[in-house]
């Protein structure tokens, strides 16, 4: 961890510098994108829209540490990814990034309140305080009734809930989201969001969204579209 606490902050949450990305399998070169430039900042809301293909997906790996970059640096609350071991950087992705996707990814031996602790344990916190903030967590996403039901037994909304209770117990820096109301009907997809939204103002988390939904981008500070390989910014009118 001094690795991790040695270094300073700067004031963003997330960076990418110059950022590349080519699959390459045999002789197969599939080119997504290069040279892109990204900055957001302390509890600012960003939506990244593009067509099927154009690499958004694949952009948040990179932001999210999941996957290593063609060319380019990404830091994370001022930490250059690259420079980290793998022990770090993972310690720094579950302290500083959280994670929705469109699919809840709970472990479904678990049950809610169990899931919600898993980054906090992992961070090295006392059972009892995990039990604490994972509680507090569910209850602010109204899944207070809940805690002792395993996905299995939940909503799909109610899953999807519980999923941003554990990308956000662990107070990260920011939250990647991919898609994470896609697979939700529009009126609990609309609930999920704001609960989202609320969440990441009350705890000035940053939120970097990945979404088709041009309602939803529009009401988040900065919308970008991945186009042909390349990051541009939309004005809201545009959007
Ligand atoms: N592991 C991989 N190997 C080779 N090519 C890949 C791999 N993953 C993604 N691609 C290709 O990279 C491009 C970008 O994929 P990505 O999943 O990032 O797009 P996306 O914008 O998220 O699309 P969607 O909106 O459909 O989810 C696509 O053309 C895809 O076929």
């Amino acid at each position: 961890m001094s690795e991790i606490n040695n270094q300073k902050h700067t004031g963003e949450s997330i960076r990418a510098e110059g950022l590349a990305m080519t699959y390459a399998e045999g002789k197969l070169r599939t080119p997504v994108f290069e040279g892109l430039q990204l900055s957001v900042h302390s509890g600012e809301t960003v939506a990244i829209l593009g067509a099927s293909g154009a690499g958004k997906s694949t952009l948040l790996h990179l932001l999210g540490g999941l996957d290593t970059p063609t060319a380019g640096e990404v830091f994370v609350a001022g930490q250059q990814m690259s420079s980290l071991s793998d022990a770090a950087r993972g310690a720094l992705r579950n302290r500083a990034l959280g994670f929705v996707y469109q699919f809840h990814h709970l472990l479904p031996e678990f049950t809610a309140l169990e899931n919600v602790m898993l980054p906090v344990l992992l961070s090295g916190a006392h059972v009892a305080d995990a039990s604490k903030s994972a509680q507090a967590l569910l209850e602010s996403v109204g899944l207070g009734h809940r805690l002792e039901h395993k996905p299995g037994e939940l909503s799909g909304g109610e899953r999807q809930r519980a999923a941003v209770a554990r990308a956000l117990v662990n107070r990260p820096a920011c939250v990647l989201g991919d898609e994470p109301t896609g697979n939700l009907d529009e009126k609990t997809a609309q609930t999920v969001f704001e609960i989202m939204l609320a969440l990441n103002r009350e705890q000035h988390t940053s939120l970097v969204l990945v979404t088709h939904d041009r309602r939803l981008a529009r009401r988040l500070d900065r919308v970008l579209e991945l186009h042909e390989g390349k990051l541009r910014e939309l004005s809201h009118d545009e959007v």
